[in-house]
């Protein structure tokens, strides 16, 4: 196998008392699109944080392309678009100014920033959002104007925490299209989902992660082992019985 475009290393990180993440190691291969699945607070945003520079691990390493995030984050960078969850954009810029900014931060030349945001604002449903400032965005518009600036500077790698979320049918139909020719043209990518049928429907590799480590990491078809991968899903994780009395004073008598 040709070395992994993102290659992770014994990871870990606790926040006080708690470990979120807890010795996780994981190699993406080139031209793959792999899906991180996991329970609530498993530990994937926190792995992508650290994956991507934007978390200081406490121990572990993480490198994209063979570059060490932690030791040369800027070269590290320079190979990957990502679209962190929760972390704050400019947002009293417009989009097209938003994806302006990005392009000209990551040294792409104004001739060439202009058009590709054009296209991209076009790609995503945003055209016409283009000219309207992000703080007055919807949930599924800041995802995509994020999505538009992780990809602007054409990296090899995409790093993506739940790219899907929040977004409508047309627009997720347009990302997986692009994801798709990403792929289909070598890059790679690395997106988190709690939605089974996409992850199994657009992803070749799949990493089931709890309790901040991986429980299965392999092809799409070695991880869900003749299963559904819900179903794989809840072996692995277990699934949380209700008892028979819980929430009894919310059925109707
Ligand atoms: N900044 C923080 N301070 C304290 N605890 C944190 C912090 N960030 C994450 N945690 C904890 O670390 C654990 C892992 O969180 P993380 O956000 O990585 O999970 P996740 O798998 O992305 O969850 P979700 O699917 O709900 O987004 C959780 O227990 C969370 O409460």
């Amino acid at each position: 196998m040709t070395d992994p475009v993102l290659s992770l290393r014994s990871l870990h990180k606790r926040f006080g008392p708690k470990v979120a993440v807890g010795g996780l190691s994981l190699d993406v291969p080139a031209g793959s699109m792999l899906g991180l699945l996991g329970p609530n607070g498993a530990g994937k945003t926190t792995t992508l944080s650290m994956a991507t520079g934007l978390l200081r691990p406490d121990g572990g390493t993480a490198h994209v392309l063979g570059v060490d995030v932690w030791r040369d984050p800027a070269a590290a960078k320079a190979r990957m678009g990502v679209l962190p969850d929760g972390v704050r954009m400019f947002d009293r810029l417009t989009g097209a100014e938003l994806l302006r900014y990005t392009g000209l931060l990551r040294g792409m030349a104004e001739a060439d920033v202009t058009a590709r945001a054009g296209e991209l604002l076009a790609a995503l449903g945003l055209d016409e959002a283009g000219s309207t400032l992000v703080v007055d965005y919807s949930a599924g518009m800041r995802k995509k104007i994020g999505l538009a600036c992780a990809l602007i500077h054409a990296p090899r790698l995409l790093v993506l925490d739940e790219p899907f979320e929040a977004v409508d049918p047309v627009s997720g139909e347009a990302i997986r299209s692009i994801l798709r020719g990403f792929v289909g043209s070598g890059g790679t990518v690395v997106l988190s989902s709690h939605v089974m049928e996409l992850v199994e429907s657009l992803c070749d590799r799949v990493a089931i992660v709890a309790e901040g480590r991986i429980l299965a990491d392999g092809t799409l078809d070695e991880v869900r082992a003749g299963e559904s991968l819900q179903q794989r899903f809840l072996q692995l994780v277990g699934v949380h019985e209700l008892g028979e009395g819980t929430l009894s004073w919310l059925r109707s008598s």
